[in-house]
C-alpha cells in the first residue's frame, strides 16, 4: 500500500499544547463520569502523548484494566492523532491491539500515538502504551486504519437529540472543519 506522510497541518496545535476534548460527551476525552478522561499533548512531529489513569470503574478482572477499555483508550488516541494533524474528522475502520502486560487499576498508561501515513481517505496510525512513565515498559501496542469523513457523517448517523445539542452549542465540538 502506497502511503504519503502528510505535512503537519498549519492549524494543528503547537507542540506542547494540551488538547481539549474533541467532543464534550466523548467517553475517551469528555466529561462522562466513568469515562477515561484522557489528557493529550501535541508532539513536535505527527504524534500525540496521552495519559489514561485506570480507575475503579475500568476493571475487567480484580484490580486489572478491562482489555476493551484499553482498546478504547487507543481508539481515542489514534483517532485524535488523525484528526489533530489532518484537521478533519476520521472514524475507526480497523484497530489491532497487542496486550503485552497486565495494566493494574491506579496505574497510568502513557500512550504515544503517531500518524504513519495517508492514502486517499485512509489514515494509518499506531501507538505504544507504557507503564511507570513515558519511558517504561510497553504494556499495549495498537495499529489502526481510520477513514476521514465529512461532518455530515455524524449528522446523518448520530442520534438526533445529540446532533441538535451540538448544533445549538457548537463549543461542544473541538472544531468545525
Ligand atoms: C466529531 C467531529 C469533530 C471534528 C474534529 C476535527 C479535528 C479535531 C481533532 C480530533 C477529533 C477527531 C476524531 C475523533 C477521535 C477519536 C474518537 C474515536 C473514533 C471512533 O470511535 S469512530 C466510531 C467507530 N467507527 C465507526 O463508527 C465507523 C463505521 N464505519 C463507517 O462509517 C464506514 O464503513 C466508513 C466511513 C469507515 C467507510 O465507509 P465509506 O463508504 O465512507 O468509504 P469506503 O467504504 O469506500 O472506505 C474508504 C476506504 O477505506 C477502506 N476501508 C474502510 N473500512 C475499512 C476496514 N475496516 N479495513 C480496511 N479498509 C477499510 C476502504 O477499503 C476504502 O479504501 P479504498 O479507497 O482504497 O478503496
Amino acid at each position: 500500500m502506497e502511503t504519503e506522510l502528510p505535512p503537519r497541518h498549519p492549524e494543528a496545535p503547537a507542540p506542547g499544547t494540551e488538547l481539549g476534548p474533541h467532543y464534550a460527551k466523548c467517553f475517551g476525552c469528555g466529561e462522562q463520569p466513568d469515562g477515561l478522561h484522557m489528557r493529550m499533548v501535541a508532539g513536535d512531529g505527527l504524534y500525540l502523548d496521552s495519559t489514561f489513569k485506570v480507575l475503579e470503574a475500568h476493571q475487567g478482572a480484580p484490580g486489572l484494566a478491562h482489555g476493551g477499555l484499553l482498546v478504547c483508550a487507543f481508539d481515542e488516541a489514534l483517532g485524535t492523532t488523525a484528526g489533530t494533524f489532518l484537521r478533519r474528522p476520521a472514524v475507526t475502520g480497523k484497530l489491532d491491539t497487542d496486550f503485552l502486560r497486565p495494566v493494574p487499576v491506579d496505574s497510568v498508561l502513557h500512550i504515544r500515538s503517531t500518524l504513519d501515513g495517508v492514502a486517499g481517505r485512509k489514515v494509518y496510525v499506531s501507538a505504544d502504551g507504557r507503564l511507570d512513565g513515558p519511558e517504561g515498559p510497553i504494556a499495549v501496542k495498537a495499529r489502526g486504519l481510520f477513514v476521514t469523513v465529512k461532518l455530515e457523517h455524524f449528522a446523518k448517523h448520530g442520534r438526533a437529540s445529540d446532533i441538535a445539542a451540538v448544533t445549538a452549542n457548537p463549543s461542544m465540538l473541538e472544531v468545525n472543519p
